[in-house]
């Protein structure tokens, strides 16, 4: 069953640093309590911080810098794509809390106004640091740069591993994980998802 979440994609105006979500003697307590629990706490100088590293490396990962949307009016009339290749990302797995990695190709059709180019970055960043499914990051950056700047077309493309299923589990070591969000003329447009396509997809495969 699809189930829907349309609010997913909304974020607040301007992003606050921090972790406010994040209760650290909590968290850092828990982790202790983990680490005994699966029999790798042995109390050395070297593991006697882990708990809070721990924590504040899922902090790290869990969080984005604040930033603003910004759009300048499109003057010249830049009504064909614009593309943000190779912008790397790192998320977490929803079902493992391990991380997934790799690039997104950012494409936009623009209509009155324009991105600040970083913006579509920042996007990715942005939905990147939550608990994530990879076809919902996908969706996710598509719906808010649609709904932001009321453009002509919006393509996502992400390509990554994931080490739930490359370093554990099945162990498909190399295999990487190719996932589409288009939306307007990039989607219904056949020209236009062609091209888009085509200058993402030769990028989605990782340098061996
Ligand atoms: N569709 C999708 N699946 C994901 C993503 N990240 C992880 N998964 C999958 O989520 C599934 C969870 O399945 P489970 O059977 O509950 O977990 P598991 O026993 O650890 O499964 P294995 O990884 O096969 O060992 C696995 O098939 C993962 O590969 C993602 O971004 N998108
Ligand atoms: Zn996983």
């Amino acid at each position: 069953m699809l189930i829907a979440h349309p609010e997913n994609h909304r974020l607040p105006a301007t992003f606050i640093p921090g972790s406010p979500g994040i209760d650290v003697a909590a968290a850092e307590q828990a982790a202790a309590a983990l680490l005994t629990a699966i029999g790798v706490s042995d109390g050395s100088e070297a593991a006697d911080r882990t708990p809070a590293r721990m924590v504040a490396g899922l902090a790290e990962l869990l969080n984005c810098p604040a930033w603003e949307f910004t759009t300048f009016p499109n003057r010249e009339g830049q009504h064909e794509l614009v593309l943000a290749r190779d912008v790397p990302f790192t998320s977490l797995c929803a079902h493992h809390l391990l991380p997934f990695s790799g690039v997104a190709h950012v494409g936009v059709l623009p209509a009155a106004r324009i991105a600040g180019l970083s913006k579509l970055a920042r996007a990715v960043e942005a939905f990147a640091a939550r608990m994530q499914v990879q076809e919902e990051l996908g969706q996710q950056i598509a719906a808010f740069l649609e709904e932001r700047l009321e453009c002509r077309g919006v393509g996502v493309v992400l390509a990554a591993e994931h080490l739930c299923m490359t370093r554990r589990g099945v162990r498909a070591q190399g295999a990487e994980t190719v996932t589409i969000a288009c939306r307007g003329d990039l989607r219904d447009d056949p020209g236009a998802r062609a091209e888009f396509l085509q200058l993402a997809a030769p990028q989605t495969r990782r340098a061996a």
